[in-house]
């Protein structure tokens, strides 16, 4: 066993609906001692800066350029890190001398795999200096460097947890994240890890709902129970070449694009984007080794009855079972910040971050970027 430290992990996610705190006693290795968390939502002004950025973001040749005003944004985005920071701890009755490092996601503004190109903004020495903390960040970028996809990241985490699952939870075990864009991790039952995004999560609908209606997300999957599913707009997005290319590859926000306004109602629409989001989870398992006996599903799109309803049918005509992280013991909103404080101690102690299985990258390698909060110098992890 390795030493123990106290880490907090930050996650602004593709759905930019805000950030995820989350603290975690951990050694980077099997010892998972799971503290305190918190979501702090954006106002929808900051929101929308996020979604002009990704936009500005797709000028981007270069990972250090920052055209247009993304320097401010990335700016604005730390300096709300830096406050959620300030916030959990005075919730928590903690101090900065409490905890020994931050994992720094940042917000992904372009994924480009297949150009070795990916950025996520986010200043990690500003954010050590304001909050008197050592951050870790940048962590997806070694893993391109040696041929990866930069993605997923939070696998090694999913396997720490699968240790300690209950005893119901039949393997292999499949952890479904459903966030802007669903990932998934295969856990065999000799502990083999398996990795991929698996399509869209919650992004079509978010922004299908938005356009049409003017509000951020389909809580519940409430207009989704109200609508039907359109065969033909479905089809179109699970025939996307990405369900059968022959190697899986990590999704950019903008791989796939909502409807045209005139295509569905509102809830027809939301009907049929909720379906293809469940589809497309199962397509993806399709290619992996073994059929999944237990799918756990985390992330915001677990909260929308109507994915998880399509999933759990899906699932089921494949003699498996779908269950919310809650029915395992976990916490479906916090499992992503909690896997990047996970990170952040596995890259200080030098530790693999991605394996083949996960990124495709050709060996096992650490990451990220630490930047120490008394010196605000920066060095590779
Ligand atoms: N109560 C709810 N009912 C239905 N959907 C919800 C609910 N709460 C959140 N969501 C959906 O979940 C999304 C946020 O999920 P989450 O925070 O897991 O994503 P993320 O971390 O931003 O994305 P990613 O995992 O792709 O990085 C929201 O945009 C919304 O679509
Ligand atoms: C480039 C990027 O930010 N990718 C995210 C995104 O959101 C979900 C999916 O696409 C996953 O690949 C990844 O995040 C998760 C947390 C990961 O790296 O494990």
């Amino acid at each position: 066993m390795g030493r123990i430290r106290t880490a907090i992990g930050l996650m602004s996610g593709t759905s930019m609906d805000g950030i995820d705190v989350a603290l975690v006693k951990t050694d980077g290795e099997g010892v998972v001692e799971r503290g305190p968390a918190v979501g702090v939502a954006y106002d929808p002004a900051f929101r929308k800066r996020l979604q002009a950025a990704l936009e500005t973001a797709k000028t981007i040749a270069r990972r250090e350029e920052r055209p247009g005003d993304l320097a401010d944004v990335e700016r604005d985005l730390t300096l709300r890190h830096a406050a959620a920071i300030a916030s959990f701890l005075d919730a928590n009755g903690l101090t900065k001398a409490d905890v020994d490092v931050i994992g720094f996601h940042g917000q992904t503004v372009l994924h480009r795999p297949e150009q070795g190109l990916t950025v996520q903004l986010g200043d990690g020495g500003l954010l050590a200096g304001e909050s008197g903390i050592d951050v870790v960040y940048d962590m997806r970028a070694n893993d391109m460097a040696h041929g990866g996809q930069g993605a997923p990241l939070i696998p090694v985490y999913h396997a720490a947890l699968a240790r300690n699952l209950p005893a119901d939870c039949a393997f292999p075990v499949v952890f479904v994240n459903i966030g802007g864009i669903s990932n998934l991790t295969y856990i065999g039952p000799d502990g083999a890890i398996v990795a991929f995004d698996s399509g869209p999560g919650n992004t079509l609908i978010d922004q299908w709902v938005e356009a049409q209606a003017g509000i951020p997300f389909d809580q519940g999957g409430m207009i989704a129970s109200e609508g039907r599913a359109v065969a033909g707009l479905a089809a179109r997005y699970l025939d996307h070449p990405f369900f059968t290319a022959p190697e899986r590859r990590s999704l950019d926000r903008n791989d796939f694009s909502p409807p045209a306004g005139g295509e569905a109602t509102l809830e027809d629409g939301a009907r049929t984007l909720a379906h293809v989001t469940a589809a497309a989870i199962l397509k993806s398992a399709g290619h992996l080794p073994e059929r999944p006996k237990t799918y756990v599903v985390c992330g915001g799109g677990r909260l929308n009855q109507v994915i998880m309803g399509d999933l759990a049918g899906l699932a089921s005509d494949r003699g498996a079972k779908v269950i919310p992280a809650e029915a395992a013991g976990l916490d479906g909103d916090s499992l992503e910040a909690e896997a990047w404080a996970y990170l952040a101690v596995r890259a200080l102690d030098g530790l693999p971050l991605t394996f083949p299985g996960t990124t495709g990258v050709r060996a096992p390698v650490s990451g990220g970027v630490v930047a120490k909060a008394e010196r605000g110098a920066v060095s590779d992890a």
